[in-house]
């Protein structure tokens, strides 16, 4: 049995071990500069110090020596009433400065004339009490016993102030078109209230509202991301950076030519820098932009580690990347493993960790493609698992694993990776000083993380657990259609919409879907005859294999194969004339009974498949022509995923919503509005039902009602 003791933090080896003499010389020689430097600071300070003491100690005297001085005393008073009195100005300020902008510039010239015109009566003004009125007494008495100098400064004052009055009184009664009528025998306080009537204002319009909340809302890399559309190509043999060993396992997957996403993203992964955000439409090659750099950095390696995590949220999607990155990586030597919760926990620890003669653990993978509950597991319970070496951190399908939980396993693997590179800054430091004489070193970087999704959350807030060091953002976008983005007060009114479901879309953000996806809506009149409905639609478009159905919970997925099996099995022939093969695909059947149906539909034995969410993101089947929303999708967001399992890689595809009347405003608001698209829209389509008794309608009643 493998042990944890054997992985002391002791046997990771440093990228510096042994400074040369001649350096550590160096180093120690600055450091006793930087000690001295430090010293003398401390020196600085000190005297700093004492000669505020030294102050303190003169003004001490000087109040000392007040004591016994009477002029003092009276001077000491007069600098405190002074002091009060500014006190009391800035209060005045500090409220004046609380009224509302508008308010002020409306008002502003009217207090002007209302205090020009009150300043006379402003002093009997404070003294309203008989108690004020004494107090204001004994001011109005020790004012009188002020020196003469007091004196001649109170009045040169006061005329200054009055000429500063007359001056405002002035300006305030220039005709200006708020007090266009007002004149200095006018009552200011009958004018305020008129200036209080709010002003007539532009109607503010959604599309200001839209852009400024987008734009001003971002932190600067996510408000300027790189942008790429989605038609841009270019050869791989052209692509700078990529090496023979690359190219030729390009050629031999037939894959000539770079995808928009892959030309910003594999040079940008292929040199050194910061982490990488991208957002590009489903099917766009997301999977090959990060896993083309994975392999290539790390073809070179000598010894097997593990070195780079993928995690995705789906069991289906952990096969998908495998494959890709096996493929990619033949003949590399860079071991690819995978790590789901569907196999015993102890099995796959023997696939991922061993142990060798030396007793030292080791890893089996460089690559692992994983879930994130079960690494998570691993992290926790595996003897020799660590995140130690690894350098590349991929999170696919990131909106989705950000919204989830899965055993906290955000902050574990963040936390993870983290006291790595913490490490390794520490060592930064060794590494300046020797950079600094000319002394190259070899280092392990930091972990680089690649955060990837259709519908990329662009909420600040959501990403920050992922620690983004000097993140870039990559958006593949094309502007031909420009969606409004999503508003949360629209979707929450969403009829019978399930609002917890709806949460994942941010308000603001904006989706696309691929420009060779052709989109429709069917109204559906009566919701009782809704699977005739599809099955109308399903015949009139001459629909026979290569199909999805989404429905919204395992059981309605079910229940519908059931229907429609019924009523096929009912007309004599029908399945013939159809040609429909139904299968369904859950997340509550086995792992091994679902591969077994996606097989099924992949060699197209299964022609219509019925699905529920679960395959919704990132499934990556290419025979797959149609996508039916037979139930409505919970969001925006899951629209995109769900109609992007068609129109991939370029190829057309299409995409039909079964909307009924209560759904309609939601869907047209938030789908067909709310989503960059191509030029034509969402075209409405219409089916007509058989009268009642007749033909598959009669069939289906009688399976119903009997
Ligand atoms: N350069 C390329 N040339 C031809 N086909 C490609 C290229 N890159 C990727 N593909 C193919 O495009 C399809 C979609 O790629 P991928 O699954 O990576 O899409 P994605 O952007 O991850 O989509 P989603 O967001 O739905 O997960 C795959 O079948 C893949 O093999």
């Amino acid at each position: 049995m493998v042990s944890k003791e054997y992985i002391s933090p002791a046997d990771h080896p440093k990228p510096v071990t042994q400074a040369p003499s001649q350096v550590s010389d160096i180093i120690a020689k600055s450091k006793r500069k930087r000690d001295a430097g430090v010293a003398s600071e401390k020196v600085g300070e000190h005297e700093r110090e004492n000669g505020k003491k030294s102050k303190r100690r003169e003004s001490g005297i000087e109040a000392e020596n007040a004591e016994t001085t009477p002029e003092i005393i009276e001077k000491g008073k007069k600098k405190k009433k002074k002091e009060k009195n500014k006190v009391k100005e800035e209060d005045k300020g500090e409220k004046k400065g609380k009224k509302s902008k508008k308010l002020r510039t409306e008002i502003e010239p009217l207090e002007q004339i209302k205090e020009a015109v009150d300043e006379p009566e402003k002093e009997p003004e404070t003294a309203q009490t008989p108690s004020d009125n004494k107090k204001y007494d004994k001011k109005r008495n020790k004012t009188k016993s002020d020196s003469a100098n007091d004196s001649d400064d109170a009045l040169s004052k006061h005329k200054s102030i009055r000429q500063k009055l007359s001056k405002i009184r002035a300006k305030a009664l220039e005709p200006t078109l708020t007090a266009e009528s007002l004149t200095a025998e006018d009552e200011p306080i009958l004018v305020i209230p008129v200036g209080l009537e709010p002003l007539p204002q532009p109607a503010p319009t959604k599309t200001q509202k839209y852009s400024t909340t987008l734009a001003s809302s971002l932190p600067p890399w996510l408000a300027s991301p790189v942008v790429v559309t989605p038609t841009t190509t270019v050869p791989f043999i052209s692509m700078p950076g990529l090496s023979s060993k690359i190219l030729s396992r390009l050629d031999i997957l037939q894959l000539p030519y770079a995808f928009a996403v892959q030309t910003a993203v594999i040079p940008l992964l292929l040199k050194d820098g910061g982490d990488v955000c991208i957002s590009a439409a489903t099917g766009s090659g997301k999977t090959l932009s990060y896993i083309l750099p994975i392999v290539q950095s790390l073809s070179i390696r000598v010894v097997t580690r593990l070195r780079a995590v993928i995690v995705v949220p789906t069991r289906e999607l952990v096969s998908q990347v495998f494959s890709t990155a096996s493929s990619l990586s033949s003949g590399s030597g860079v071991k690819v493993g995978t790590a789901v919760g569907s196999r015993a926990l102890v099995a796959e620890q023997g696939l991922l960790v061993g142990v060798g003669h030396d007793n030292t653990i080791h890893s089996k993978v460089d690559i692992l493609i994983t879930t994130p509950g079960r690494l998570v597991e691993h992290i926790k319970s595996t003897p020799g698992f660590s995140l130690h070496w690894v350098k590349w951190l991929v999170i696919d399908e990131a909106d989705r694993l950000l919204a989830q939980s899965f055993q906290e396993w955000v902050d574990v693997v963040i936390g993870d990776v983290e006291r790595v590179t913490s490490g390794l800054l520490e060592e930064g430091d060794m590494r300046t000083v020797l950079e600094d004489l000319g002394i190259r070193i070899n280092e392990r970087s930091e972990v680089r993380k690649v955060v990837l999704s259709a519908t990329m959350t662009r909420d600040a807030g959501k990403l920050a657990g992922l620690k983004l060091r000097r993140p870039t953002m990559v958006v593949v976008e094309n502007a031909a259609k420009p969606g409004l983005p999503v508003e949360k007060d629209e979707k929450m009114q969403g009829d019978d919409r399930d609002e917890k479901q709806d949460d994942d879309d941010m308000p603001d953000e904006i989706f696309s879907v691929p420009m060779e996806l052709r989109e429709y809506a069917v109204s559906v009149v009566n919701t009782e005859y809704k699977p005739l409905h599809l099955m109308y639609l399903l015949r009139d478009r001459g629909i026979k294999a290569g199909t999805v159905v989404f429905v919204k919970s395992n059981e309605g997925a079910a229940r519908l194969v059931r229907l429609i099996d019924t009523v096929v099995e009912g007309v004599e022939g029908l399945d013939k004339a159809t040609g429909w093969t139904t299968g369904l695909i859950t997340g509550e059947m086995e792992k091994k009974r679902r591969d077994k149906v996606l097989k099924a539909f992949k060699r197209g034995e299964v022609h219509i498949l019925i699905a529920s969410d679960l395959i919704s993101r990132g499934l990556d089947l290419p025979n797959i022509e149609h996508i039916i929303n037979y139930d409505i999708p919970s969001s925006t967001r899951a629209y995109v995923h769900r109609v992007g399992r068609t129109a991939r890689a370029g190829k057309e595809g299409n995409a039909f919503t079964l909307v009924a009347d209560k759904e309609a405003r939601w869907f047209w608001r938030n789908v067909a509005r709310g989503i960059r698209r191509r030029e034509e829209g969402v075209e409405r389509l219409t089916v007509g039902l058989e009268d009642e008794g007749l033909g598959w309608r009669g069939i289906y009643e009688s399976v119903l009602y009997g």
